[in-house]
């Protein structure tokens, strides 16, 4: 499958490396306002390709778009440091407003794949001017935080992160909510499979991860200006499971008809993705705690897209 990246910084570049390397498109075509930027990334990712896959990666225009499966919507200013992504939403809207309906005039009908931030309103908004079915306007919503959750508890538990099916849910910000109590290790739930190896989740341990997942992206904009790699990699994840149909649970954000209590409001759930986009959302075992906390979190959201008129 063709994939269009537009936006080719470093989320963009991310993504398209991951992509090219691990083979999961055929065709990867870049475009941005800075067009010797995307010419660049093309170029410098091309080359890398012939270690590792035969994916074609090149720079263009709108028009170059034309046939792509999927375009990921990577455009827009990133967090300084210290700054919510909430705080990008102005700057980010007008930009996404504008690719849009460039994107639609090459490509009827794509998988939109957001992941600019404020990324839940972002995939919102893209979603309403778009006029596709939400299903096939994706934002990589949690799929980052819960890769994150996912490491934390595998490096407590000294096993592999691959074996922790465990998710984040609602937004992708500051209000996201770490579902323990639906979380599994090996075969048995997290908390007695972590007791099992010795490795137990105390109160502490529980406070501790959450607040690094919550917090990892401010922590990293510190120290480095950006976040890349883990979204990158949370991007191409996503487009496999599209373009192989595979029907993978992730946890990713598209506008939703009814969820804890808050209609039609943007947030991520665990979701079964394939060819078609979303194809069925699951709500993961939660507690009360958990429940009240993803209400917060879709009310915020819903309260912000109220206040934007959408
Ligand atoms: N969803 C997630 O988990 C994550 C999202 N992000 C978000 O991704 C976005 C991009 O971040 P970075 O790549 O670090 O930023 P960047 O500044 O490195 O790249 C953004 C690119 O967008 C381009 N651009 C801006 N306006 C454009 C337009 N109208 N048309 C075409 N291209 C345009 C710029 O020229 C630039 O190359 C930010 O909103 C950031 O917050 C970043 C990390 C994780
Ligand atoms: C920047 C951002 O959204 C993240 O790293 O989570």
């Amino acid at each position: 499958m063709k994939i269009g990246i537009v936006g080719a910084g470093m989320v963009g570049s991310s993504a398209g490396f991951a992509l090219a390397i691990a083979g999961y498109a055929n065709e990867i075509v870049f475009v941005d306002k800075n067009e010797a930027l995307a010419v660049a990334q093309a170029e410098d990712i091309s080359h890398a390709v012939p270690f590792m896959s035969a994916t074609r990666v090149r720079a263009g225009g709108y028009a170059d778009l034309a046939g792509a499966g999927i375009v990921v919507l990577s455009a827009g200013v990133g967090q300084r440091p210290g700054e919510s992504r909430l705080e990008l939403l102005g700057r980010n809207t007008a930009v996404i407003r504008s690719i849009v309906s460039e994107i639609l005039a090459v490509v009827p009908d794509p998988i939109l794949l957001v992941a600019a931030n404020p990324v839940d309103i972002i995939t919102h908004i893209t979603a309403s001017i778009s006029g596709l079915p939400p299903h096939r306007v994706i934002g990589s919503g949690t799929i980052l935080d819960t890769a994150r959750f996912r490491s934390l508890l595998a490096r407590h538990m000294e096993i592999s992160p691959q074996s922790i099916p465990a998710f984040v849910i609602g937004e992708h910000g500051d209000s996201e909510v770490l579902a323990w109590s639906g979380a599994v290790a090996g075969s048995a739930d997290l908390v007695s499979f972590a007791a099992q190896l010795g490795k137990p989740v105390t109160e502490e341990v529980r406070k501790a991860i959450d607040h690094d997942v919550r917090n990892a992206a401010y922590k990293i904009i510190e120290g480095k200006g950006a976040t890349y790699y883990g979204i990158g990699a949370g991007i191409a994840r996503i487009v496999r499971a599209i373009t192989r149909d595979e029907g993978s649970v992730l946890s990713v954000s598209i506008q939703t008809a009814h969820v804890a209590g808050v209609d039609n409001v943007t947030l991520s759930l665990p979701r079964v993705v394939g060819a078609r986009g979303v194809t069925a959302d699951l709500l993961p075992d939660l507690d009360h705690e958990e429940f009240e906390a993803l209400k917060r979190s879709a009310r915020m959201l819903k309260d912000l897209s109220n206040s934007l008129g959408l």
